[in-house]
């Protein structure tokens, strides 16, 4: 089984503090879920295999480590996903980005997929697959889902805030997904809804209601 780290750092858990607070708006909100998917992606990086190479300082020629030249590709969920995206190409600027469109049905709290699209060559790159909430899992046991039928064999969640039974549902589907996150929160409510959360994670993103 994959492993679930929760990621204590102080600077996380600072953020996240300030986006849960509802006054908090659109501006500080979007600028902070950037800041959070950063500092969670430099967690979920550790693993990264590096490689010997020479470097010549101005003082002396050293053999020094460098990151071994792995494909990374960046796929948010939508919407609320893509608020995390920019911050992490700025620590792994050459990654390739996909997107999975699904929304969750209000009603039922299953996922409807509406839109898929991948680099050609997601089979051969280690996926950071991301949304900041993962809730009932649906929504993320989908995406990957999603992306194992279209041939990725590696692949990490990154999420904000989880619900345990969420955490559960993916660890049941998919054991070989190791999940990096900000927070496991204490539970859900009647209406799927993460407790404390933050609220509707797309909603406060984008604006909308
Ligand atoms: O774990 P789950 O129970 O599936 O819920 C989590 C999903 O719900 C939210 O998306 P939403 O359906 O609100 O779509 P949006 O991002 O377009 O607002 C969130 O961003 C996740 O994708
Ligand atoms: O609390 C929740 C649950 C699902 N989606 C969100 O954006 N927030
Ligand atoms: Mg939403």
């Amino acid at each position: 089984m994959a492993d679930i780290i929760e990621v204590k750092h102080p600077l996380v858990q600072h953020k996240l503090t300030m986006i849960r607070n509802k006054a908090v708006g659109t501006k500080d909100f979007r600028a902070l879920v950037d800041e959070l998917a950063m500092l969670l992606t430099y967690e979920a990086s550790r693993d990264l295999p590096l490689e010997t190479v020479e470097v010549e300082t101005p003082v002396a020629v050293t053999k020094q480590q460098s990151l071994a030249g792995k494909k990374l590709a960046v796929v948010p969920i939508l919407r609320a996903g893509l608020g995390m995206v920019d911050g992490i190409l700025q620590l792994i600027p050459a990654a390739k980005v996909g997107h999975i469109g699904m929304y969750r049905d209000e009603e039922t709290l299953q996922p409807v997929e509406y839109f898929v699209k991948l680099p050609d060559d997601i089979d051969q790159r280690e996926v950071l697959l991301v949304d900041p909430m993962l809730a009932t899992g649906g929504s993320a046991i989908d995406g990957i889902s999603a992306l194992k039928k279209r041939g990725a064999t590696q692949i990490k969640l990154i999420t904000l805030v989880s619900a345990p039974e969420g955490l559960k549902a993916v660890q049941e589907a998919h054991p070989d997904v190791p999940i990096v996150t900000a927070s496991i929160d204490e539970k859900l409510n009647n209406d799927g809804y993460i407790v404390p959360g933050l609220g509707d994670a797309g909603d406060r993103l984008f604006g909308t209601h």
